[in-house]
């Protein structure tokens, strides 16, 4: 079942994160000793909800970028859906700067251009986060930002038709679009929330001093009320504000080229199916020829980039 299967690959340790639906605990692979988030959704809590679930995981499995959260692999059983994620060992970013008091002006530009960076990827994918917020900022354990998308929680109070998270998780980072139940575009719905998460991080938190004040207002234009007054995310890539200090726009395409084969992890593959090093990588090729099909019934499922790999075969 999947949830020995869970247990077989991983160790599954304490809970980090609680949100509505969506469970996450701490798990160690077993086989490589990485430490992973595990998402873990109850069917039956998520109801008509589950649809919205699989999106996500087909929108993860098309993300790879070195400013977005990472999925390895998913364990549907009948009752549960876990999600293998990329752990962030920093935590969320808003503990990090209450922990740390304040940020100096170039720290919080170059987090800024972290974040500015994994939104101009998944927005050129064709995706709009929607739930842009600080809880969903983590930090990795080389001091960089990861997005994620935390997810569903509780049902929408006033049942709006827009993302649950969005309804009843943070009405303070969403857009006034979004909050009027209009029907909005999402990706200026995130520039909204990207200038409330700027100004979170600047205000109160941070010393920032006057010259620099007027910089910071005309980056506001981001929380004008009408989307189609609001900066547009390519325009903030080589805002005046945004590459102060850099001199060079921010550089958002991804780093992690999808789909290449890692001969230590052939290796290793090799020794845990006790096949051939030609009969794994030859398995891996159809496995993620499979992967690109949706009805892949492949024998074996495998997610792996450059450190890590995941594999499990079907029944
Ligand atoms: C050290 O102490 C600590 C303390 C706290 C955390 C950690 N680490 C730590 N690492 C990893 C996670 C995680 C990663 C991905 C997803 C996810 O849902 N991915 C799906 C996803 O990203 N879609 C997506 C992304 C972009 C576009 C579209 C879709 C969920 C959780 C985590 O969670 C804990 C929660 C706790 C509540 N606030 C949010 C994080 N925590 C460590």
């Amino acid at each position: 079942t999947g949830d020995e299967e869970l247990h077989h690959f991983y160790e599954v340790l304490e809970t980090i994160g609680n949100g509505g639906f969506a469970k996450v605990k701490l798990g160690r692979h077993r086989l490589t000793g990485e430490k992973v988030a595990i998402k873990i959704m109850d069917k039956k809590q998520l109801g008509e909800d589950l649809p919205r679930v699989k999106l996500e995981i087909e929108a993860m499995k098309n993300l790879s970028h070195q400013h977005v959260c990472r999925m390895y692999q998913v364990i549907e059983t009948t009752a549960k859906i876990c999600l293998v994620l990329e752990y962030c060992s920093g935590g969320e970013l808003f503990d990090y700067i209450i922990a740390k008091e304040c940020l100096t002006e170039m720290e919080t530009r170059v987090f800024f251009r972290q974040i500015i960076s994994a939104l101009a990827y998944v927005h050129s994918r064709g995706y709009a986060h929607r739930d842009l917020k600080p809880e969903n900022l983590l930090i990795d354990d080389n001091h960089n930002l990861k997005l994620i998308d935390f997810g569903l929680c509780g049902k929408p109070k006033g049942g709006m038709q827009c993302r649950l998270n969005t309804c009843c998780g943070s009405p303070a980072y969403a857009a006034p679009e979004v909050i009027l139940g209009k029907s909005y575009i999402g990706s200026s719905a995130d520039v909204w929330s990207l200038g409330v998460v700027l100004y979170a991080l600047l205000c109160g938190y941070l010393p920032f001093d006057d010259e620099n004040c007027m910089a910071l207002y005309k980056l506001i234009e981001m929380m004008q009320v009408e989307p189609q007054d609001r900066l547009t995310v390519s325009e903030l890539l080589d805002h005046p504000w945004v590459t102060k200090d850099f001199n060079i726009p921010v550089e958002w395409h991804s780093k992690q080229q999808m789909g290449n084969i890692d001969a230590d992890c052939i290796t290793e593959m090799s020794i845990a199916l006790k096949r051939s090093r030609e009969t794994t990588t030859q398995l891996v090729k159809e496995t993620l020829r499979f992967s690109e099909d949706d009805d892949s019934t492949g024998s074996l499922e495998l997610i792996s980039d450059n450190d890590s790999c995941t594999c499990r075969t079907h029944g």
